[in-house]
């Protein structure tokens, strides 16, 4: 058997992994905040050299993060600890083992001025202390372990956990109008699509020495603003019998929040395509599904 730590196990991309149906013989261990500290730098070491059942893990997964983007910028000790320092502590545990690790980061990396997709080696500038914390845990992972994966993503949506699709349809279901900002630009990301290729990195890792290692990016296919993200969100539900109000474009201005966010954060998949062979498909379509596990299927 072979044993893959995923941490972050009760959020969505944890979640999605452990649901994930992996090749025959590969077996997911998920920890929570419960059995595993993040801010513990020494319990990450212990855990990842502890193996699981008598074998030492095949690989780890870092999919735990402090997401909470607007609050990170008031808790930036925390922020850091669980973003940048548990990951200097992934890397070093797994280069100890000899094993691969696949760190996820963010869209938030990027300063969101640039007019396409960004690109895996596009310079990064984030502009709040979430991104600044991811970033972090990139440099400490890249410089950390050489048998490393790191996959950006953004937007990251599923049918667990708290997520934007949820938010909308919570609020959406009280009011008539929702004002929801259409100047900031990304692409939504299902869990489960986003676990798919995760699994396909990390059995290729495990298995082959070849592998490629680096910086990826993954996002559903296909650009939306929230607002965007929003309409399509109420649309779909409307024909699952869920709430449909008025959405209405707001800039950015109009919807102050502690923390600053890019304003154009899609990411391109090329270099994902060209290494691994994955290719995601419209976030629309994974939008569905959710909806279909949240609100049931169209009649
Ligand atoms: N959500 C998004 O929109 C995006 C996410 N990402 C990245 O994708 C990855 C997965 O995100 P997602 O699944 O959405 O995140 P969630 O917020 O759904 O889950 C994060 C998990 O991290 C755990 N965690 C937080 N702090 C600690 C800690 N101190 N010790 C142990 N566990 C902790 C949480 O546990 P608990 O709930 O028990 O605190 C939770 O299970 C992260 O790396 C994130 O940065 C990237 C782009 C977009
Ligand atoms: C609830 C709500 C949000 N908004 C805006 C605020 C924000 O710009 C945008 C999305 O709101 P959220 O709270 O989901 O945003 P946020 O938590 O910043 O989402 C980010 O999370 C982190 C973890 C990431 O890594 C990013 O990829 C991104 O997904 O929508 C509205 O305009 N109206 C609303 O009613
Ligand atoms: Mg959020």
């Amino acid at each position: 058997m072979r044993y893959i730590l995923v941490t972050g196990g009760g959020g969505q991309l944890g979640t999605a992994l452990a649901k994930h149906v992996w090749p025959d013989g590969y077996h997911v261990v998920t920890s929570d905040a419960a059995d595993l500290d993040l801010t513990d730098t020494a319990a990450i070491v212990a855990r990842v050299a502890a193996g699981h059942d008598g074998q030492p893990f095949a690989a780890v997964i870092n999919g735990a993060a402090y997401t909470a983007v607007d609050k990170a910028e008031d808790d930036l000790v925390t922020a850091w600890a669980v973003n940048a320092l548990a990951p200097a502590a992934f890397a070093a545990a797994c280069r100890a083992a000899d094993i691969p690790l696949v760190q996820v980061s963010t869209d938030y990396v990027f300063p969101g001025d640039k007019d396409g997709a960004w690109e895996v080696n596009d310079a990064v500038a984030p502009l709040n202390v979430y991104g600044a914390s991811k970033l972090g845990g990139e440099l400490a992972v890249r410089t950390g372990t050489p048998r490393h994966v790191i996959v950006r993503t953004a937007w990251v949506v599923s049918a667990t956990g708290h997520n934007f699709i949820k938010t909308m349809l919570r609020v959406g279901a009280d009011r008539p109008t929702l004002s929801v900002v259409a100047d900031q630009h990304g692409s939504p990301t299902s869990a489960t699509d986003l676990a798919a290729a995760l699994a396909t990195i990390a059995v290729r890792l495990v298995e082959r020495t070849d592998a490629p290692v680096g910086t990826f990016h993954f996002s559903n296919a296909g650009a939306t603003s929230w607002a965007g993200f929003a309409e399509e969100i109420f649309r779909q539900a409307a024909l699952r019998g869920g709430p449909a109000p008025a959405v209405q474009p707001i800039a950015t201005a109009d919807y102050p929040t502690p923390a600053r966010r890019p304003m154009n954060s899609l990411l391109g998949h090329s270099a994902i395509e060209r290494a691994y062979g994955i290719r995601p498909r419209d976030w629309q379509a994974a939008l569905s599904d959710i909806l279909d596990e949240l609100l049931g299927v169209p009649a």
